[in-house]
């Protein structure tokens, strides 16, 4: 099992402010993580620090046994990549966008999922529901080909039965050695499909563990174990 993520020793600091510090995290190949912790705890942060979007920060963050930004920006599939159309742009405009200028993306993966999804191509981003449009940046994100995929909150605004219908679907839509890195607040329903879980507490990275030693531990599992982190009266060594 080869590392696809390793971060060593970062800090971050922003307006003066401390966010990260020490931080440091492994993730092997083939394995879908989920990164937890309260509002402002630093997840979307971390995110973009891998993702190589936000600079500035002390330490080192190897992708893919890649540490230049443009090479990293080239195996990792991020979901905050939509933010930067413009609200007229048409669907079917950006997924030529995705064709152009990714050439890992995969059009057939992008139909095929646009159809699961129900994304219908001939509309603007103005035009879509906070929800409609997380379905879209979900199934444009993950119809690239690479190594990692990096998935913002994704499902907030997703009515559950679809977010389920998601949730069970998206590791059919990795490839076998891809990672996923995905938070949320929706612990519950995520937890299934998690191999492993890393929580962010107090500007670091508190704990990282396997999904099944949790289970065996918590008969309630993730959320419960969650939500005892944050209580700190988790039942850990
Ligand atoms: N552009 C910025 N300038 C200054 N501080 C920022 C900036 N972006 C984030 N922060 C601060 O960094 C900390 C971490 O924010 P971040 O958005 O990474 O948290 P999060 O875990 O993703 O939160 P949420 O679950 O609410 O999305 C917060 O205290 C936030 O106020």
């Amino acid at each position: 099992m080869t590392n696809t993520i390793e971060i060593k020793n970062l800090n971050y600091r922003k307006n003066y402010r401390s966010i990260l510090e020490d931080v440091n995290l492994t993730i092997e190949s083939g394995k879908t993580v989920g990164l937890l912790g309260e509002n402002g705890a630093g997840k979307t942060t971390l995110m973009r620090l891998i993702a190589g979007v936000a600079k500035g920060a002390s330490g080192k963050i190897t992708v893919a046994n890649q540490d230049g930004v443009p090479e990293k920006k080239s195996v990792i599939s991020f979901s905050e990549q939509l933010n930067g159309f413009s609200s007229n742009m048409r669907i079917d405009k950006i997924i030529r966008f995705y064709e152009d200028v990714y050439p890992d993306f995969s059009t057939k993966k992008y139909n095929e999922m646009a159809g699961f999804l129900q994304i219908d191509e001939g509309l603007r981003l103005s035009a879509l529901s906070r929800g409609m449009k997380e379905k879209l940046v979900i199934g444009l994100t993950l119809s690239r080909d690479t190594k990692v995929y990096l998935l913002d909150e994704p499902f907030g605004g997703i009515d559950s039965m679809t977010r389920k219908k998601i949730i069970q679907s998206i590791i059919k839509w990795k490839s076998d050695d891809a990672v996923i890195l995905v938070s949320d607040h929706y612990v519950s329903e995520i937890a299934s499909i998690l191999d492993e879980v890393v929580i962010i507490k107090d500007r670091t990275i508190y704990t990282q563990k396997s999904a099944e030693e949790i289970r065996s531990k918590y008969a309630e599992g993730i959320e419960q174990y969650y939500e005892s982190i944050y209580e700190g009266n988790d039942i850990d060594d």
